[in-house]
């Protein structure tokens, strides 16, 4: 694999899907309209789906291509695929939240090595670079010109006083009584992925996620949070969360940062 390429390709398609998003969003017409399993979809769902899957089927033929809004095209990816949710938090967007990104992975042998992670209405960009390692660009961003960087890395968390973050539009008695658990100096709600890159920056330090969630939501936000040195885990056994199941359904997870004592279900 070409890790300059993708890196590349990854942030400029990104950029160009969030561009797009950020027009239909700033238009006031948003194209809602309802999916089979009643989530939310958008005309910017599908703009976004078109920009980014066009991109990568041009530069990278051969590769198995994975989005959110194309996924009966497989029942499972392999174990080495490109992934792309290209609107996560899509409640969000409707509801004119900020917390919404575009996302895009690549997984090798089950484990998702690189990853970009868009958040255009919070102008904050997130990737890995060509060597694995993540990345927070500052804007304004081009598309075709990278800009300045700055090296992430997760937190050093104390587990008398730990950050957390939780889901915005899917917070339950389930996760509240996890959460009791721990030991909380402060408890975050946000949308999306950028639930990973807020462990990945060091901004919280455990993310743990009890609801359902598919392998386009995580992936991305999952590479980033790896290259910044957290990890993400199974909810059942703590062992780490894998890519390329059958139906693209995860398990129930914690994102964190290390040095973190695990509390069990
Ligand atoms: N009942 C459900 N079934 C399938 N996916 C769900 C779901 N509840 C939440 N999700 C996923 O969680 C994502 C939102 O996460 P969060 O609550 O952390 O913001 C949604 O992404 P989309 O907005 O891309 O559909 C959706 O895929
Ligand atoms: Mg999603």
């Amino acid at each position: 694999m070409d890790f300059v390429l993708l890196t590349e390709t990854f942030r400029r398609l990104a950029l160009l899907a969030g561009r797009e998003i950020m027009t239909i969003y700033e238009s006031g017409d948003l194209g809602v309209s309802v999916k089979d399993d009643e989530s939310p979809v958008t005309a910017a769902d599908h703009a976004a789906d078109r920009i980014i899957f066009a991109g990568l089927s041009e530069v990278f033929p051969d590769l198995v291509l994975v989005t959110e809004e194309q996924a009966d095209t497989h029942r499972d990816g392999g174990s080495t695929f490109l992934i792309v949710d290209p609107l996560d938090g899509t409640k969000e967007f409707v509801k004119r939240r900020g917390d919404f990104t575009v996302n895009i992975a690549y997984v090798a042998d089950g484990v998702p090595v690189r990853g970009v992670v868009f958040a255009p209405a919070r102008d904050r960009l997130f990737y890995t670079d060509a060597d694995g390692r993540s990345v927070e660009e500052t804007g304004p961003f081009d598309p075709d010109r990278p800009g300045e960087t700055k090296p992430i890395r997760v937190g050093v968390p104390d587990n008398d006083a730990l950050n957390i973050v939780a889901s915005k539009s899917h917070r339950d008695a389930t996760t509240d009584d996890y959460l009791s658990k721990y030991r909380s100096a402060d408890m975050k709600s946000a949308g999306s992925s950028l639930k990973f890159c807020l462990v990945a920056t060091g901004e919280a330090d455990l993310y743990p996620r009890l609801g359902r969630t598919m392998e386009w939501d995580t992936a991305a936000g999952h590479a980033v949070l790896s290259g910044a040195g957290g990890a993400v885990v199974r909810f059942d056994d703590h062992t780490p969360l894998r890519y390329g199941k059958q139906g693209f359904e995860n398990p129930f997870f914690i994102a964190h940062a290390p040095g973190i004592v695990l509390k069990d279900g």
